[in-house]
């Protein structure tokens, strides 16, 4: 890597695709561990390390793990304004999280309602301290449950959309994507799509998704979660390729992620370099970066040495990202407005780095 993490970290930056159960730093992890000693659980079961590498099954092993940790509208709150902080510590300037709502019923009160609003809280109470990130929240899906927590979760997410003042923008759907069959859910993602919450969905991140895929690409989706196997290249088809493009569907791409998780072997035969080249709309992003220990300004560090962007295509990317964003238009002109500040500031000082 180049020594010039300063413009990566500087860089104003939109995170679109991060799900708050796998976005808990180390320190906060720490915490959380000392709440709960009882668990016996180390950090090595909550993190993959550097060059370290899991299949995706591990990986959602570790998600286990976490949960167990984080089962109290408190953990929730302390995980969510820790995560929030974070990231505008990284000079992330707009933050799209996603969560799966759940219940536990062995600690009193939590529900999946009491969830979403601790979330909304912790959004909230960041807000009030003056954090600089606005942050909105897409409640998740997880693929596993099936249809009718599928539907139920959308129902709960449209309720949330009209009383949380704009906060609760769109829906995700993620989980392993080796169970379940997305084709039952998708009366549940239609009902979403109607009642105006913007769909992210993960789509192809395993081989032979292709039914699947072309099932999800008619909704059709406001952003694509990887999509690492929709291209011919891959396994995917060109039709599936050509409605992504013509829809201008942007890709969420998450680098670190998918090579830990080994649906891709290596940074360079990242399928980034497949969608950049054909010029569609890809938004760097993190994923989980606590399980993978990365935050969003490496990951753009990672993408401009593995693809040879020099500071004013990394500007760009970062800048189109706001195009991307599921909150309306007056907060995309807002953001704008941030980039076009402090664009001159930025890109000078690369220069005279590079
Ligand atoms: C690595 N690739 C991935 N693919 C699919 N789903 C993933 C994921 N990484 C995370 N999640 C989803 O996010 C949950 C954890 O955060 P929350 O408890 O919701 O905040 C996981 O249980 C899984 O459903
Ligand atoms: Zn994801």
């Amino acid at each position: 890597m180049d020594d010039n993490a300063e413009f990566y970290k500087d860089l104003p930056k939109v995170e679109l695709h991060a799900h708050l159960n796998g976005s808990v730093s180390v320190q906060t992890m720490e915490k959380l561990i000392r709440r709960k000693p009882h668990l016996n659980i180390e950090h090595s079961m909550t993190a993959i390390g550097k060059g370290q590498r899991r299949t995706l099954d591990e990986c959602f092993e570790v998600f286990k793990v976490i949960h167990k940790l984080v089962d109290t509208e408190e953990d929730i709150l302390m995980v969510a304004t820790d995560v929030i902080k974070e990231f505008a510590a990284d000079n992330v300037k707009y933050l799209e999280l996603r969560s799966t709502p759940r219940e536990e019923n062995h600690t009193a009160g939590l529900t999946k309602k009491s969830y979403i609003e601790t979330v909304i809280e912790a959004i909230q109470q960041c807000k009030n301290e003056g954090v600089d990130i606005d942050v909105r929240f897409l409640v998740a899906i997880d693929r596993r449950n099936g249809a009718e927590v599928a539907m139920e979760t959308v129902k709960l997410a449209e309720e949330f959309m009209l009383s949380s003042g704009g906060l609760v923008v769109g829906i995700d759907l993620s989980g392993d994507p080796t169970v379940g069959d997305g084709r039952c859910l998708l009366p549940a993602l239609q009902r979403a799509r109607n009642s105006g919450l913007k769909l992210s969905l993960h789509m192809s991140e395993v081989p032979s998704q292709l039914e699947e895929s072309e099932l999800l690409l008619n909704l059709p989706p406001d952003r694509i979660g990887h999509g690492t196997f929709l291209h011919p290249e891959m396994g995917g088809s060109q039709s599936l390729v050509d409605r992504a493009v013509k829809g201008r569907i942007p890709l969420e791409i998450c680098l670190t992620s998918n090579v830990k998780g080994q649906t891709v072997p290596s940074y360079s035969q990242h399928h980034l370099r497949y969608w950049y080249q054909l010029g569609h709309p890809c938004v760097i992003c993190t994923d989980d970066k606590g399980v993978f220990c990365t935050d969003l300004s490496q990951e753009y560090q990672l993408a401009a040495s593995t693809f040879g962007l020099r500071p004013d295509a990394v500007w760009t990317l970062s800048e189109r990202a706001v195009d991307c964003i599921f909150a309306g238009d007056e907060v995309k002109q807002q953001l704008r407005q941030k980039w076009t500040e402090l664009k001159p500031g930025l890109l000078q000082g690369a220069q005279l780095q590079a």
